[in-house]
């Protein structure tokens, strides 16, 4: 069986390909660093390293890589390959979807009608439904019927953290021991080789929700206040104690929505908060918070890990203080070397913050979220400014 993996960064290399080549895939990574690519076709292999005590290293083999440049070898791999994978980030789907649709068409014209799944794995709710939109339109009527009736985009979530390298071999990566990769099953075609380790649901909302708004809130959550306060790392923050009372507030919230909606028990989740915090803290992995808060347009968007928790929280009638402050604490990140926090910087700065709310997380000037965000924005705000000054 053959996969390819667009992304060969760190959840790309760390857990995807390593889940797939564990399951007897082939992998081919889709990738842009010439320098990575030349590695991988060379030695094939690369190691993982898990961040325990011990620094147990495992063999990823049966890989290889080509340039995402490289456009007729890209579409000839899609169309003989059975899965596609992606890790790029959510915002560089559109950038990948004209490949995969010249892969598609290649692929309907040599009449193979074998069945292709395309599973993107992003922290995005109905991320794979995302790429497929994106997709479907590079492609004529006639392969998109084709498609229609062999190629499939499951959705997924997939939660292992994966900080941002620093090894002598480019190729290694260390992860987090814990991982999870849920796939929504119903969306599997006939002939669909099992991953080994993924979990097949019936229905994917309260795993993707779960995820999303406990582990990727709680760790923007860690990474805004953290920066804040210049914590260097998530580890640094869960140290704190109040900065780590007040992720877990936040969680606490988002949990309250979880647990009326989609009927979880209190206490299990409540130790599926515990248990998160604690993967936060683990001793050995290094995470800056720079990594965790990037993007922070993308993270303050309305279908994303803060504002979409807040909002369904709200109709619920749960009150969610904590999430509002740590909307404020985001729209403060001001990293200048992640573009969107220099583009937050520059919007607010232009339009004010009850503008950007409003334009940018889609939340109206009357809501109480909105009132609050900017109350608290204003707040941080002032002490920063005090901080500098004195
Ligand atoms: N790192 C984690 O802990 C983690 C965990 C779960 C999910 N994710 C999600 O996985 C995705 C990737 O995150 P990451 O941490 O691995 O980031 P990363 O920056 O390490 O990897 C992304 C890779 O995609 C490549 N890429 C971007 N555009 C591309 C294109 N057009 N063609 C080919 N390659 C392209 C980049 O060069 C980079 O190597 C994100 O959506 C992220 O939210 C990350
Ligand atoms: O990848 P992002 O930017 O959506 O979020 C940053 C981290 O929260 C994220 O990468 C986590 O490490 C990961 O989602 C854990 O499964």
């Amino acid at each position: 069986m053959k996969a390819v993996h667009f992304g060969a960064g760190n959840i790309g290399r760390g857990f995807i390909g390593h889940m797939l080549s564990a399951s007897d895939y082939e992998v081919c990574f889709v990738a842009r660093n010439p320098k990575k690519i030349a590695m991988l076709q060379k030695r094939q292999e690369y190691p993982i390293t898990l961040a325990n005590a011990e620094q147990d290293t495992t063999i990823v083999n049966n890989v290889t890589a080509i340039n995402v440049g490289e456009q007729d070898r890209v579409a000839e791999e899609i169309a003989s390959a059975d899965l596609i994978t992606t890790a790029v980030g959510v915002s560089a789907l559109e950038d990948i979807a004209e490949p995969i649709a010249k892969g598609i068409y290649l692929r309907m014209k040599n009449n193979n009608s074998a069945p292709l799944h395309i599973i993107a794995c992003e922290n995005a709710i109905g991320g794979s439904t995302r790429l497929k939109k994106r997709v479907y339109p590079f492609l004529d009527e006639v392969t998109r019927e084709k498609a229609e009736r062999s190629v499939s985009f499951p959705n997924a979530a997939v939660d292992r953290i994966v900080p941002v390298q620093d090894h002598k071999d480019p190729l290694q990566v260390t992860v987090e021991p814990f991982y999870e990769w849920v796939v929504h099953r119903p969306a599997l075609l006939e002939g669909f080789k099992e991953i080994e380790g993924v979990h097949y649901v019936d229905s994917l909302e309260p795993y993707i929700e779960r995820k999303m708004f406990t582990v990727n809130t709680g760790h923007c959550v860690a990474a805004y206040f953290g920066y804040l306060e210049g914590f260097k790392t998530i580890r640094q923050v869960m140290g704190h104690a109040p900065l780590r009372a007040k992720v877990r507030k936040v969680m606490e919230e988002t949990g309250a929505m979880l647990i009326v909606k989609h009927g979880f028990n209190p206490q299990k989740h409540s130790k599926y908060i515990d248990t998160i915090l604690e993967r936060f803290a683990n001793p050995n992995l290094t995470d800056q918070v720079t990594r965790v808060g990037r993007s922070p347009l993308r993270k303050l968007s309305p279908y994303d890990r803060l504002v979409r928790p807040a909002m369904q929280a709200s109709e619920f009638g749960i009150e969610t203080p904590h999430l509002t402050s740590a909307m404020a604490a985001a729209m403060l990140f001001n990293y200048e070397h992640d573009e969107e926090a220099m583009k937050l910087q520059h919007l607010i700065h232009e339009d004010g913050v009850s503008a950007f709310i409003r334009e940018r997380m889609g939340i109206h000037e009357e809501h109480p979220v909105h009132q609050h965000a900017v109350a608290r924005y204003e707040e941080l705000k002032g002490r920063q400014e005090s901080t500098i000054l004195t």
